[in-house]
Parts: structure tokens; sequence; C-alpha cells
């Protein structure tokens, strides 16, 4: 028999192999996404297949090579270990599927699989703590313009952003506190960093200086991914005791110009030239190791760190498939 309910986890999704041209097939989507490059539809065309993807699939298609594991790229397969540890945990109450926003498997594919099975109800899960529109919001969007296509739409439920919930906040200190801390000089929180302008458009007329969201998070700037950061660093950081001097938050990743502040690359050499030896780096705005965790901290800025005085840089392993975050992921699902 159906259980009565199917959920759909959504993370961002990867390139099919590490290859120059599924890398390139996979940026052209992702880019050419209005929600992510917010630029009318003929500009962003021109702008992302005519100079960003020629000029960057062979570059991140070398660090794709470096990431690639026998399981193959580590966000699907630690995807495909969450799907089935949530499986089991949800036993015959729902049924747990896993599609990617870029790439595969896709969203329209899954939701085909799922629209056969005529369940009652549709959870939809975007694996993004904190809300962002080229995140959260493309994904929703992904859905729900397949759904409007079909003949029986069920009733829909979508998990928003969930950094505030305790079992997201305890799953991630428990990572944290996998590692000695007094054994650090200082700890990162390096969230994926967003142009300013996306953050803007979530408290219109308002900058994030005049309701200062890096201190506070309220009613008025709940969709603000830099307040949300922010926030979680103040839970985490709560939780485990940590004094604000041991602890800085910063934002990596950038792609251009008037991206958000601090960035982690600048903030580490600065640690570095500060005299920080032991860093431990914690990277809460993704629920899976991928390459931007893997690859860009523990790599490049392990490298960068080191060149500017630092001797030795810790990434703490995301949640991934733990016990304690498959728990916790069941918990949210259920309370929301
Ligand atoms: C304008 C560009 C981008 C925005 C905005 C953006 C936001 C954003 N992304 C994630 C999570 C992930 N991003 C990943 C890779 C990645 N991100 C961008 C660009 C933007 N992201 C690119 C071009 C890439 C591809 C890699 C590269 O060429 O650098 C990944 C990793 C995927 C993998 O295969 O491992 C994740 C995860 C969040 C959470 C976010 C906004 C909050
Ligand atoms: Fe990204
Ligand atoms: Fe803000």
């Amino acid at each position: 028999m159906t259980p009565p309910q199917a959920i759909l986890l959504i993370n961002v999704g990867t390139p099919d192999t590490p290859r120059t041209g599924d890398v390139r097939r996979y940026l052209s989507q992702f880019l050419g996404d209005g929600r992510v490059i917010d630029l009318p539809w003929l500009g962003r065309k021109l702008l992302v297949n005519g100079i960003i993807v020629p000029f960057r699939a062979p570059k991140s298609a070398k660090l794709y090579q470096q990431l690639w594991t026998p399981n193959g790229s580590p966000l699907l397969h630690n995807g495909i270990l969450l799907r089935d540890a949530l499986q089991h945990e949800m036993q015959d109450k729902a049924d747990v599927y896993l599609a990617m926003r870029y790439g595969n498997p896709s969203i329209p594919s899954i939701l085909n699989q799922i629209n056969k099975k005529c369940y009652n109800r549709l959870t939809i899960v975007p694996l993004f703590p904190h809300y962002a529109s080229s995140t959260t919001g493309t994904a929703i969007e992904a859905v729900l313009l397949h759904l409007k296509n079909q003949n029986v739409i069920p009733r829909v439920n979508i998990i928003g952003q969930f950094f505030q919930h305790p079992a997201y906040i305890e799953a991630f200190a428990h990572q944290i506190s996998q590692h000695t801390l007094h054994d650090y000089d200082h700890i990162l929180f390096s969230y994926h960093g967003l142009p300013i302008r996306h953050v803007l458009r979530t408290h219109p007329g308002k900058t994030c200086q005049e309701l200062n969201c890096h201190q506070t998070y309220t009613t008025d700037n709940a969709y603000c991914y830099h307040a949300a950061c922010h926030a979680t660093t103040r839970l985490l950081a709560n939780k485990l005791n940590l004094h604000p001097e041991h602890y800085t938050t910063a934002f990596q990743s950038r792609l251009g110009k008037g991206w958000l502040q601090p960035f982690a690359d600048e903030t580490i050499q600065s640690l570095a030239k500060k005299g920080v030896k032991k860093l431990l780096v914690v990277s809460p705005a993704f629920v899976a190791d991928c390459l931007e965790t893997t690859i860009e901290i523990g790599l490049e800025y392990r490298e960068l760190f080191r060149e500017h005085g630092g001797e030795n840089l810790t990434l703490v392993e995301s949640l991934n498939a733990t016990p304690q975050w498959v728990k916790g992921l069941k918990n949210i699902i259920e309370a929301g």
C-alpha cells in the first residue's frame, strides 16, 4: 500500500561527471537561473553562456576532479545516504525521494515518479537552513511550476528555513563538539556568500545596517540571509559556550562584486597575520559536504591560512547522513 505522504528532499545539484562538458552543462543551467543571476533573460544568457561559463567551466572541472570520489560527487552521494537513512527512520509513514535543482536526479523526473503513486500529501524539503531566493526560492518555484501541469495536485507542505530549529542547531553543535575546542585559537563560521542586492530584496526600503541584521533577527528581517547567518552563529556559539572574541562570521564563494562581507578568504588571512595558529572552520549553510566545503575550505583556505603564518586549519564535517541529523531532519519535517 502507498504511504500517505511523499517527502522530497532537494539540494542544489552537481555535475554528472567532473568532465568539462558536464560541468559546463551544469553551470549553464545553474547560472542561467534568473534567481541566481538576476539579469533580464537575454543579458543573462549572453553573459552566462558567452563569458562566465566558458571561462569558469574548465577551472571548476579541475576542482571537481579533485573532489570526485569512487562514489561520485559527495553532494549527491551524501544526499542519497541521507534519503535512505531518513526512509529507514520514517518506516512506512512516508516515501522519501531526493532531487537536485540543477543536474540529476532532476526535479521533474522525480515528481513524475511521485505523481504515479497518488500520495495524499507532498512535503517539499529544500535542504538549505537559511532562506535565499537563489536556493530555497528557486527549488520551491521549480516544484510548483511542475505541479501546475499535473492533473492531480496533492496537498503540498513546504519546509522553509530551519536554522532556528533546535534539531539543526543540536546536530551541528554535535559535529563541532567532535573537535576539542580549546585546542583551537579561533573558530570561523563560514557561510556561502550572496550578492547584497539579493539580501536587500527581503526587506525592501531598509538596509541591513538600519535593521542591525548582524545583531538582531526579528519579523522585520525574517528572510534576510545575512541576519539568519549571524543568528545561526549566535545560536551555535551559545550552545557551545563560545566567547565572542573566539569566533568570527564570514562569507565564502563570492562570484563578482557587491557580495556579503566580511569575505572568508580575507578573514582567514587576517586571522593568520594576527597570530592565530590553529583555526577550526564550520560551514553551517551546507548540510552536506560538497565542493564549497571539501575543496574551497579544506584545500584552498587551508593553503591560504598556511601561506600567511597559520599552522593548522581543520574543517568540521558537515551533517551529511549522521544519525543526529537524520533524526533531527525527521523532527523538523514532523514539526513543519
Ligand atoms: C551567483 C552565483 C551563486 C549564488 C547566488 C549562489 C548561492 C548559493 N549556493 C549555495 C550552495 C552551493 N553552491 C554550490 C556551488 C556553486 N555555487 C555557484 C554560484 C552561486 N551560488 C557556482 C557557480 C557553483 C558551482 C561550483 C563553482 O563553479 O564554483 C554548491 C556545491 C555543489 C557541488 O557540486 O558540490 C553548493 C552546495 C548556497 C547555500 C547559496 C546561497 C545561500
Ligand atoms: Fe553556490
Ligand atoms: Fe538584512
